[in-house]
Protein backbone atom coordinates (compact mmCIF):
# COMPACT_ATOMS: atom_id res chain seq x y z
CA UNK A 1 0.00 0.00 0.00
CA UNK A 2 1.10 3.59 -0.63
CA UNK A 3 1.37 5.07 2.11
CA UNK A 4 1.01 9.25 1.67
CA UNK A 5 1.40 12.59 3.90
CA UNK A 6 1.34 9.69 6.82
CA UNK A 7 1.52 10.95 10.97
CA UNK A 8 5.62 10.42 12.31
CA UNK A 9 4.41 7.40 14.03
CA UNK A 10 3.52 6.19 11.30
CA UNK A 11 6.51 6.64 8.96
CA UNK A 12 8.56 4.79 12.16
CA UNK A 13 6.55 2.09 11.92
CA UNK A 14 6.41 1.62 8.73
CA UNK A 15 10.27 1.65 8.51
CA UNK A 16 10.24 -0.71 11.73
CA UNK A 17 8.19 -3.12 9.64
CA UNK A 18 10.71 -4.15 7.50
CA UNK A 19 12.21 -6.90 7.40
CA UNK A 20 16.38 -6.99 7.39
CA UNK A 21 18.58 -9.60 6.81
CA UNK A 22 21.95 -8.74 8.46
CA UNK A 23 25.03 -10.05 6.98
CA UNK A 24 28.15 -10.60 8.71
CA UNK A 25 31.74 -11.06 7.92
CA UNK A 26 34.79 -11.78 9.64
CA UNK A 27 36.77 -8.68 10.56
CA UNK A 28 40.56 -8.11 12.20
CA UNK A 29 40.21 -7.37 16.19
CA UNK A 30 41.62 -3.72 15.22
CA UNK A 31 38.91 -2.97 12.96
CA UNK A 32 35.98 -4.13 15.02
CA UNK A 33 35.10 -1.40 17.69
CA UNK A 34 31.44 -0.06 17.03
CA UNK A 35 30.43 -3.01 15.31
CA UNK A 36 27.92 -5.50 16.74
CA UNK A 37 28.69 -9.26 17.10
CA UNK A 38 26.98 -11.23 14.74
CA UNK A 39 27.73 -15.07 17.02
CA UNK A 40 28.40 -15.48 20.63
CA UNK A 41 31.61 -15.81 21.07
CA UNK A 42 33.20 -18.41 23.50
CA UNK A 43 36.88 -18.96 25.16
CA UNK A 44 39.09 -20.84 22.97
CA UNK A 45 41.72 -20.78 26.20
CA UNK A 46 41.85 -20.30 30.22
CA UNK A 47 42.81 -17.13 31.27
CA UNK A 48 44.83 -16.71 33.13
CA UNK A 49 46.40 -19.60 31.81
CA UNK A 50 48.68 -20.45 34.97
CA UNK A 51 48.48 -19.60 38.47
CA UNK A 52 50.40 -15.71 38.60
CA UNK A 53 50.82 -13.14 41.44
CA UNK A 54 49.15 -10.43 41.74
CA UNK A 55 51.56 -8.53 43.76
CA UNK A 56 55.18 -7.88 43.53
CA UNK A 57 56.41 -9.73 47.17
CA UNK A 58 56.85 -13.18 48.25
CA UNK A 59 55.03 -16.68 47.26
CA UNK A 60 55.19 -19.24 49.96
CA UNK A 61 53.24 -22.35 50.89
CA UNK A 62 50.75 -21.31 54.16
CA UNK A 63 50.19 -24.84 55.68
CA UNK A 64 54.47 -24.74 55.80
CA UNK A 65 54.65 -23.80 59.74
CA UNK A 66 55.79 -20.33 60.98
CA UNK A 67 55.78 -16.47 60.30
CA UNK A 68 59.15 -16.40 58.40
CA UNK A 69 60.67 -18.39 55.51
CA UNK A 70 63.79 -19.05 53.64
CA UNK A 71 64.46 -16.75 50.29
CA UNK A 72 65.30 -19.71 47.54
CA UNK A 73 64.83 -18.77 43.71
CA UNK A 74 63.19 -15.22 42.25
CA UNK A 75 60.40 -15.77 39.59
CA UNK A 76 60.27 -12.65 37.36
CA UNK A 77 57.31 -12.66 34.82
CA UNK A 78 57.55 -14.11 31.83
CA UNK A 79 59.27 -17.33 32.91
CA UNK A 80 58.19 -20.93 33.75
CA UNK A 81 59.05 -21.78 36.83
CA UNK A 82 59.98 -25.39 35.81
CA UNK A 83 60.58 -26.41 40.78
CA UNK A 84 58.27 -27.11 43.26
CA UNK A 85 59.06 -25.09 46.62
CA UNK A 86 61.12 -26.52 48.83
CA UNK A 87 59.21 -26.67 52.51
CA UNK A 88 59.93 -23.63 54.55
CA UNK A 89 61.17 -21.62 51.65
CA UNK A 90 59.38 -18.56 49.92
CA UNK A 91 60.41 -17.20 46.74
CA UNK A 92 60.52 -13.94 44.81
CA UNK A 93 57.65 -12.82 42.69
CA UNK A 94 56.46 -10.04 40.68
CA UNK A 95 53.23 -9.22 39.50
CA UNK A 96 52.14 -11.22 36.81
CA UNK A 97 54.82 -13.82 37.32
CA UNK A 98 53.68 -17.50 37.22
CA UNK A 99 53.79 -19.09 41.36
CA UNK A 100 55.61 -21.80 41.47
CA UNK A 101 54.51 -25.32 42.17
CA UNK A 102 54.41 -25.50 46.16
CA UNK A 103 53.41 -22.15 46.94
CA UNK A 104 49.75 -21.06 47.38
CA UNK A 105 49.83 -17.46 48.67
CA UNK A 106 51.83 -14.18 47.83
CA UNK A 107 52.74 -11.69 50.31
CA UNK A 108 53.53 -7.88 48.85
CA UNK A 109 56.69 -7.07 49.46
CA UNK A 110 55.58 -3.78 51.89
CA UNK A 111 54.51 -6.29 54.42
CA UNK A 112 57.32 -8.26 55.25
CA UNK A 113 60.47 -7.69 57.09
CA UNK A 114 63.65 -9.36 55.30
CA UNK A 115 66.58 -9.69 57.47
CA UNK A 116 69.22 -11.86 55.23
CA UNK A 117 67.86 -14.49 53.52
CA UNK A 118 64.80 -14.69 55.78
CA UNK A 119 61.56 -12.84 55.16
CA UNK A 120 59.07 -12.60 58.14
CA UNK A 121 55.34 -11.86 58.11
CA UNK A 122 52.85 -11.92 60.33
CA UNK A 123 50.38 -14.53 59.65
CA UNK A 124 47.12 -12.58 61.09
CA UNK A 125 47.58 -10.02 58.53
CA UNK A 126 47.46 -12.41 55.92
CA UNK A 127 44.88 -14.61 54.20
CA UNK A 128 45.65 -18.20 52.38
CA UNK A 129 45.52 -18.03 48.77
CA UNK A 130 45.94 -14.06 48.92
CA UNK A 131 47.72 -12.24 45.79
CA UNK A 132 47.36 -15.40 43.01
CA UNK A 133 45.72 -15.02 40.42
CA UNK A 134 44.30 -18.66 39.75
CA UNK A 135 44.33 -19.96 36.31
CA UNK A 136 40.91 -20.09 34.79
CA UNK A 137 40.10 -17.03 37.18
CA UNK A 138 39.08 -14.61 34.19
CA UNK A 139 37.04 -17.46 32.07
CA UNK A 140 37.62 -21.16 31.26
CA UNK A 141 37.90 -22.94 27.93
CA UNK A 142 34.24 -22.83 26.32
CA UNK A 143 33.09 -20.36 28.65
CA UNK A 144 30.38 -17.90 26.66
CA UNK A 145 32.04 -14.63 26.62
CA UNK A 146 30.51 -12.01 24.45
CA UNK A 147 26.13 -12.36 23.39
CA UNK A 148 25.64 -12.25 19.72
CA UNK A 149 24.66 -8.73 19.51
CA UNK A 150 27.01 -7.03 21.84
CA UNK A 151 28.43 -3.78 20.52
CA UNK A 152 32.23 -4.21 20.36
CA UNK A 153 33.99 -1.42 22.76
CA UNK A 154 37.80 -0.76 23.59
CA UNK A 155 37.30 -3.06 26.95
CA UNK A 156 35.78 -5.62 24.19
CA UNK A 157 38.68 -5.51 22.16
CA UNK A 158 40.52 -6.14 25.36
CA UNK A 159 38.87 -8.89 26.45
CA UNK A 160 39.40 -10.67 22.80
CA UNK A 161 42.65 -10.04 22.90
CA UNK A 162 43.52 -11.50 26.47
CA UNK A 163 42.22 -14.74 25.13
CA UNK A 164 44.75 -14.52 21.91
CA UNK A 165 41.18 -13.92 19.45
CA UNK A 166 42.53 -12.16 16.35
CA UNK A 167 39.38 -11.74 14.83
CA UNK A 168 36.04 -10.90 15.13
CA UNK A 169 32.77 -11.51 13.12
CA UNK A 170 30.28 -8.73 13.43
CA UNK A 171 27.25 -7.53 11.50
CA UNK A 172 28.17 -5.83 7.69
CA UNK A 173 27.87 -2.01 7.46
CA UNK A 174 25.42 -1.39 4.52
CA UNK A 175 27.05 0.17 1.72
CA UNK A 176 25.55 3.43 0.68
CA UNK A 177 25.00 5.96 -1.84
CA UNK A 178 24.13 9.85 -1.69
CA UNK A 179 22.68 11.51 -4.84
CA UNK A 180 22.98 15.05 -4.17
CA UNK A 181 20.75 16.41 -6.67
CA UNK A 182 20.00 20.18 -8.25
CA UNK A 183 21.83 22.52 -10.81
CA UNK A 184 22.28 25.02 -8.60
CA UNK A 185 24.82 22.77 -6.24
CA UNK A 186 28.45 23.05 -6.37
CA UNK A 187 32.03 21.72 -3.95
CA UNK A 188 33.62 23.97 -2.15
CA UNK A 189 36.55 25.19 -3.34
CA UNK A 190 34.92 26.58 -6.83
CA UNK A 191 33.74 30.04 -6.96
CA UNK A 192 30.01 30.86 -6.61
CA UNK A 193 28.66 32.24 -9.73
CA UNK A 194 24.83 33.59 -9.05
CA UNK A 195 22.36 31.33 -8.24
CA UNK A 196 25.11 28.58 -7.01
CA UNK A 197 24.73 27.40 -3.07
CA UNK A 198 27.59 25.16 -1.88
CA UNK A 199 26.81 21.49 -1.21
CA UNK A 200 25.98 21.43 2.38
CA UNK A 201 24.10 18.32 2.79
CA UNK A 202 26.46 16.10 1.43
CA UNK A 203 29.19 16.52 3.76
CA UNK A 204 26.80 16.72 6.28
CA UNK A 205 25.53 13.24 5.46
CA UNK A 206 28.81 11.81 4.95
CA UNK A 207 30.09 13.15 8.50
CA UNK A 208 27.27 11.65 9.72
CA UNK A 209 27.59 8.13 7.79
CA UNK A 210 31.27 7.92 8.98
CA UNK A 211 30.46 8.56 12.63
CA UNK A 212 27.97 5.70 12.69
CA UNK A 213 30.86 3.49 11.44
CA UNK A 214 29.65 3.60 7.78
CA UNK A 215 32.53 4.17 5.69
CA UNK A 216 31.65 2.51 1.85
CA UNK A 217 29.74 5.49 0.89
CA UNK A 218 29.47 6.65 -3.28
CA UNK A 219 28.33 10.44 -3.72
CA UNK A 220 26.50 10.81 -7.31
CA UNK A 221 25.84 14.43 -8.40
CA UNK A 222 22.68 14.93 -10.75
CA UNK A 223 21.61 17.74 -12.53
CA UNK A 224 17.85 18.36 -12.17
CA UNK A 225 17.21 16.25 -15.46
CA UNK A 226 14.60 13.69 -15.58
CA UNK A 227 16.73 11.07 -17.63
CA UNK A 228 19.87 11.56 -15.84
CA UNK A 229 18.42 11.32 -13.01
CA UNK A 230 16.76 8.28 -13.42
CA UNK A 231 19.89 6.80 -14.92
CA UNK A 232 21.88 7.77 -11.18
CA UNK A 233 19.28 6.05 -9.47
CA UNK A 234 19.55 3.22 -11.20
CA UNK A 235 23.44 3.47 -10.88
CA UNK A 236 23.21 3.72 -7.40
CA UNK A 237 20.66 0.75 -6.95
CA UNK A 238 23.28 -1.50 -8.69
CA UNK A 239 26.15 -0.11 -6.37
CA UNK A 240 24.66 -0.18 -2.90
CA UNK A 241 22.15 -1.18 -0.27
CA UNK A 242 21.05 1.56 0.89
CA UNK A 243 20.22 4.75 -1.63
CA UNK A 244 20.38 8.42 0.00
CA UNK A 245 18.78 11.52 -2.20
CA UNK A 246 18.48 14.77 -1.43
CA UNK A 247 16.48 17.44 -3.50
CA UNK A 248 14.17 17.03 -6.31
CA UNK A 249 11.34 15.22 -3.91
CA UNK A 250 8.40 17.90 -3.78
CA UNK A 251 6.76 19.09 -6.72
CA UNK A 252 8.40 21.69 -8.51
CA UNK A 253 8.58 21.61 -12.43
CA UNK A 254 12.70 20.16 -11.74
CA UNK A 255 11.30 17.61 -9.03
CA UNK A 256 11.81 14.43 -10.81
CA UNK A 257 13.20 11.58 -8.10
CA UNK A 258 9.68 10.30 -6.94
CA UNK A 259 8.98 9.39 -11.12
CA UNK A 260 12.58 8.19 -11.45
CA UNK A 261 12.57 5.95 -8.43
CA UNK A 262 9.25 4.67 -9.82
CA UNK A 263 10.44 4.22 -13.11
CA UNK A 264 13.55 1.88 -11.32
CA UNK A 265 11.02 -0.15 -9.82
CA UNK A 266 11.34 1.47 -6.29
CA UNK A 267 8.11 0.69 -4.35
CA UNK A 268 6.65 3.74 -2.14
CA UNK A 269 6.43 2.54 1.32
CA UNK A 270 5.85 6.34 2.21
CA UNK A 271 5.49 9.78 1.06
CA UNK A 272 5.39 12.59 2.28
CA UNK A 273 5.47 13.04 6.66
CA UNK A 274 2.78 15.17 8.71
CA UNK A 275 6.18 17.47 10.25
CA UNK A 276 7.93 20.37 9.43
CA UNK A 277 10.43 20.65 8.38
CA UNK A 278 11.20 17.49 6.01
CA UNK A 279 7.65 17.21 4.76
CA UNK A 280 8.08 15.72 1.51
CA UNK A 281 10.23 13.28 2.30
CA UNK A 282 9.95 9.38 0.53
CA UNK A 283 10.90 5.64 1.89
CA UNK A 284 11.22 3.45 -0.76
CA UNK A 285 12.24 -0.42 -1.80
CA UNK A 286 13.33 -2.17 -4.40
CA UNK A 287 13.93 -6.18 -3.21
CA UNK A 288 16.37 -5.85 -0.36
CA UNK A 289 17.52 -2.09 -1.13
CA UNK A 290 16.32 0.65 0.63
CA UNK A 291 15.91 4.29 -1.24
CA UNK A 292 15.22 7.40 1.39
CA UNK A 293 13.99 10.41 -0.43
CA UNK A 294 14.86 13.54 2.10
CA UNK A 295 14.02 16.86 1.10
CA UNK A 296 16.76 19.27 -0.37
CA UNK A 297 16.64 21.74 2.14
CA UNK A 298 19.29 20.93 4.72
CA UNK A 299 17.38 21.17 8.41
CA UNK A 300 14.76 18.89 6.66
CA UNK A 301 18.28 16.55 5.55
CA UNK A 302 19.28 16.62 9.27
CA UNK A 303 15.79 16.46 10.76
CA UNK A 304 14.81 13.32 8.33
CA UNK A 305 18.25 11.79 8.57
CA UNK A 306 17.87 11.75 12.65
CA UNK A 307 14.22 10.63 12.71
CA UNK A 308 14.28 7.58 9.85
CA UNK A 309 17.91 7.27 8.22
CA UNK A 310 19.59 6.73 11.41
CA UNK A 311 17.41 4.23 13.21
CA UNK A 312 17.12 2.48 10.03
CA UNK A 313 21.07 2.58 9.58
CA UNK A 314 21.66 1.10 13.01
CA UNK A 315 19.02 -1.25 12.93
CA UNK A 316 20.95 -2.50 9.84
CA UNK A 317 24.21 -2.52 11.80
CA UNK A 318 22.38 -4.76 14.53
CA UNK A 319 22.35 -2.38 16.94
CA UNK A 320 19.05 -3.59 18.97
CA UNK A 321 18.57 -0.13 20.58
CA UNK A 322 18.04 1.32 17.20
CA UNK A 323 14.10 2.66 17.67
CA UNK A 324 14.28 3.15 21.78
CA UNK A 325 12.73 6.02 23.17
CA UNK A 326 14.50 9.63 22.95
CA UNK A 327 15.22 11.46 26.08
CA UNK A 328 12.89 13.75 27.41
CA UNK A 329 14.19 17.40 28.97
CA UNK A 330 11.86 20.26 30.08
CA UNK A 331 11.26 23.00 27.78
CA UNK A 332 13.10 26.50 29.03
CA UNK A 333 10.19 28.30 27.51
CA UNK A 334 7.13 28.85 26.38
CA UNK A 335 6.24 27.42 22.53
CA UNK A 336 3.65 27.95 20.02
CA UNK A 337 2.50 26.83 16.87
CA UNK A 338 -0.59 26.84 14.61
CA UNK A 339 0.37 24.33 11.73
CA UNK A 340 -0.97 20.55 12.76
CA UNK A 341 2.55 18.85 11.88
CA UNK A 342 5.19 17.54 14.15
CA UNK A 343 7.61 20.28 15.00
CA UNK A 344 11.30 19.47 14.74
CA UNK A 345 13.39 22.15 16.21
CA UNK A 346 16.91 22.40 16.53
CA UNK A 347 17.62 22.96 20.16
CA UNK A 348 20.86 23.24 22.50
CA UNK A 349 20.78 21.51 26.53
CA UNK A 350 21.74 24.08 29.04
CA UNK A 351 21.41 22.64 32.48
CA UNK A 352 18.87 19.72 32.35
CA UNK A 353 16.77 22.13 30.05
CA UNK A 354 16.18 22.53 26.24
CA UNK A 355 16.60 25.63 24.64
CA UNK A 356 14.63 26.09 21.38
CA UNK A 357 17.15 27.87 18.90
CA UNK A 358 16.39 30.78 16.44
CA UNK A 359 16.84 30.42 13.04
CA UNK A 360 14.56 27.49 12.46
CA UNK A 361 13.71 27.99 8.69
CA UNK A 362 14.78 24.93 6.94
CA UNK A 363 17.22 26.27 4.42
CA UNK A 364 19.10 28.06 7.40
CA UNK A 365 22.03 25.98 9.05
CA UNK A 366 23.16 28.99 11.66
CA UNK A 367 21.86 27.22 14.66
CA UNK A 368 23.97 24.15 13.97
CA UNK A 369 26.46 25.65 14.92
CA UNK A 370 25.35 24.98 18.61
CA UNK A 371 22.53 22.64 18.65
CA UNK A 372 22.95 19.67 20.29
CA UNK A 373 20.13 18.15 18.45
CA UNK A 374 16.54 18.31 17.68
CA UNK A 375 13.20 18.50 20.32
CA UNK A 376 10.04 17.26 19.38
CA UNK A 377 6.75 18.96 19.07
CA UNK A 378 3.71 16.70 18.71
CA UNK A 379 1.40 16.99 16.25
CA UNK A 380 -1.54 17.74 17.96
CA UNK A 381 -0.15 20.36 20.61
CA UNK A 382 -0.51 24.31 19.50
CA UNK A 383 1.02 25.41 22.71
CA UNK A 384 3.80 23.73 24.98
CA UNK A 385 3.72 25.21 28.25
CA UNK A 386 7.69 26.29 29.84
CA UNK A 387 9.04 23.10 31.68
CA UNK A 388 6.94 20.68 29.99
CA UNK A 389 8.72 17.86 29.08
CA UNK A 390 9.52 17.43 25.43
CA UNK A 391 11.09 14.56 23.49
CA UNK A 392 15.27 15.79 22.48
CA UNK A 393 17.15 13.66 19.71
CA UNK A 394 21.03 14.35 20.00
CA UNK A 395 22.81 14.58 16.84
N1 LIG B 1 4.72 24.27 -4.01
C1 LIG B 1 5.38 23.69 -3.07
N2 LIG B 1 6.68 23.94 -2.95
C2 LIG B 1 7.39 23.36 -1.97
C3 LIG B 1 6.76 22.50 -1.06
C4 LIG B 1 5.40 22.22 -1.21
O1 LIG B 1 4.79 21.46 -0.44
N3 LIG B 1 4.75 22.83 -2.25
N4 LIG B 1 7.49 21.97 -0.05
C5 LIG B 1 8.63 22.74 0.39
C6 LIG B 1 9.39 22.00 1.33
S1 LIG B 1 8.72 21.86 2.84
C7 LIG B 1 10.62 21.53 1.07
S2 LIG B 1 11.53 20.80 2.28
C8 LIG B 1 11.23 21.65 -0.24
C9 LIG B 1 11.78 20.31 -0.70
O2 LIG B 1 12.13 20.41 -2.00
P1 LIG B 1 13.00 19.36 -2.80
O3 LIG B 1 13.23 18.15 -2.04
O4 LIG B 1 12.38 19.23 -4.11
O5 LIG B 1 14.40 20.04 -2.85
P2 LIG B 1 14.96 21.11 -3.86
O6 LIG B 1 13.88 21.94 -4.36
O7 LIG B 1 15.82 20.42 -4.83
O8 LIG B 1 15.85 21.92 -2.86
C10 LIG B 1 15.30 22.57 -1.76
C11 LIG B 1 16.31 23.56 -1.21
O9 LIG B 1 17.43 22.91 -0.73
C12 LIG B 1 18.62 23.39 -1.34
N5 LIG B 1 19.58 22.29 -1.53
C13 LIG B 1 19.38 21.23 -2.34
N6 LIG B 1 20.47 20.43 -2.28
C14 LIG B 1 21.35 20.99 -1.45
C15 LIG B 1 22.64 20.65 -1.00
N7 LIG B 1 23.26 19.54 -1.43
N8 LIG B 1 23.24 21.46 -0.12
C16 LIG B 1 22.63 22.59 0.31
N9 LIG B 1 21.39 22.97 -0.07
C17 LIG B 1 20.76 22.19 -0.95
C18 LIG B 1 18.14 23.92 -2.67
O10 LIG B 1 19.02 24.85 -3.21
C19 LIG B 1 16.81 24.52 -2.28
O11 LIG B 1 16.95 25.79 -1.72
O12 LIG B 1 10.30 22.06 -1.19
C20 LIG B 1 9.51 23.19 -0.78
N10 LIG B 1 8.73 23.63 -1.87
O1 LIG C 1 9.70 20.53 5.08
MO1 LIG C 1 10.51 21.74 4.34
O2 LIG C 1 11.81 20.98 5.10
O3 LIG C 1 9.85 22.69 5.73
O4 LIG C 1 11.35 23.17 4.16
Amino acid sequence: MMHEFVDVSKAKELLKGLAISPKSHIIPLSQAVGKFTSNPVFAPMNVPSFDNSGMDGYAFAWDDLGESRKLAQVVQAGVNPDFTLEKGTAVRIFTGAPVPRGADTVVQQEWVTVIGDTIFFELEKLVKGMHVRKAGSQCQTGELILNSGTQVTPGTIGLLASLGIEQVEVISSPSLSIILTGDEIIEIGQALQPGQIYNANGPALIAYLNQMGIKEVKVLKVKDEKSEVTRVIGEALGASDVVLLTGGISVGDYDFVKGSLAENGVLQLFYKVKQKPGKPIFAGVKGEKMVFALPGNPASVLTCFIQYVKPFLLRILGNPDAWTAPAYFPIASDFNKKAPLTFFLKAKLDNGRVIILPAQESFNLLSFGIADGVVEIPQELEHVEAGSLVAFYPW
